[in-house]
């Protein structure tokens, strides 16, 4: 039986509609903010793989809330590594492209150095290096800009104000793949599977959409796929000021997933048509 943490998350509900089988423990279940309930729920279920699909993924909210962005980024996939070690159970771990600082143009490749530019970024690489350090098998799988049909994402905002407004503004110098999470929740399980035959293949892979591109691009696809009519104009990240610093470059270097799991990078178009339809919203 798989474990996932996460039950309400973009990642956990594909993870769901794939894994039928697997238990998802949402926030009454297991909260993150307490270490010693993740390691009881994997003492208690004995799994044979854990998924952790569960984050503080609110970027801004962050910067005025680290101690808890800490704990449930930082501490609490800390503990259930120490928990999956001690069982000998695999760990899969969702980590982020924002580990990054975003310069240059070159995607980053898996051992690429790390410098997160605010405190969710800085939360999740403190996860990563407790996963590492817990000395178990695991996969830390970095993503980037997840889409779906379920909870809050860029293309969902897209739609809402794209049907609101004949014209937004949308920063262009940030580059990077969207990502269905369908596509991670495949990686997730192909991970979670192939780690107990073979622990060599523990260590971190990326998987981000291709073809890159830019939010503005992004949401011009978006509007063209819904066929909604909203002028997209460029603007550089100066002139969309935020609490959080994002990353210029999200680009990430796919390679390392393919060679380990023959899994190709998704292209994020036909990932978008298929979210689109879910959601009702593709043009007919
Ligand atoms: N969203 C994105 O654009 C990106 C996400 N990622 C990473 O991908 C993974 C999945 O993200 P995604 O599916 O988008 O996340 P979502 O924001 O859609 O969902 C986050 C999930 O975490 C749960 N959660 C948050 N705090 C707690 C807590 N204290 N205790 C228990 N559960 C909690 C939420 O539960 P509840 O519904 O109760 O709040 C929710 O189910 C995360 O590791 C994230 O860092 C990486 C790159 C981009
Ligand atoms: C709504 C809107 C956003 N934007 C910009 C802001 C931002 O740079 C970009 C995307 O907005 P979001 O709020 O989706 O960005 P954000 O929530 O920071 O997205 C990030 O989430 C975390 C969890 C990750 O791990 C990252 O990979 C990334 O997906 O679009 C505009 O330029 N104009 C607009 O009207
Ligand atoms: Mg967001």
């Amino acid at each position: 039986m798989i474990l996932v943490f996460g039950k309400t998350g973009q990642v956990a509900q594909e993870l769901r509609r794939r894994a039928p089988d697997a238990l998802c423990l949402g926030r009454d279940e297991a909260d993150l903010t307490d270490p010693q309930a993740c390691v009881q729920a994997i003492r208690t279920h004995r799994p044979d793989a854990v998924i952790n699909a569960a984050a503080y993924t609110a970027v801004d909210q962050a910067e005025s809330d680290e101690d808890t962005a800490l704990a449930v980024n930082g501490v609490a996939p800390g503990a259930m590594a120490g928990a999956c070690a001690d069982m000998g159970v695999p760990l899969v771990h969702v980590s982020t492209d924002y580990v990054f600082d975003g310069a240059g143009e070159t995607p980053f490749a898996t051992d690429a150095p790390t410098g997160p530019l605010g405190v969710y970024g800085r939360t999740k690489l403190a996860g990563e290096e407790a996963v590492r350090n817990a000395g178990g098998v695991h996969a830390i799988l970095r993503t980037s800009w997840v889409v779906s049909a379920h909870g809050k994402n860029f293309v969902k905002t897209m739609l809402r104000l794209g049907a609101e407004r004949d014209r937004l503004t949308i920063v262009a110098d940030q580059i990077g793949g969207p990502t269905p999470a369908g596509d991670i929740a495949e990686l997730c399980l192909a991970a979670a599977a192939q780690l107990r035959d073979d622990p060599a293949k523990s260590g971190t892979y990326h998987i981000s959409g291709g073809p890159d591109t830019s939010w503005a691009d992004f949401a011009r696809e978006i509007f063209a796929q819904a066929g909604l009519t909203c002028e997209v104009a460029d603007i550089p990240t100066a002139d969309y000021p935020t609490p959080a610093q994002r990353p210029l470059n999200s680009r990430l270097d796919n390679s390392a997933t393919k060679a380990a799991f023959g899994l190709d990078r998704p292209d994020w178009r036909t990932g978008l048509r298929d979210i689109l339809n879910d959601l009702g919203a593709l043009k007919p």
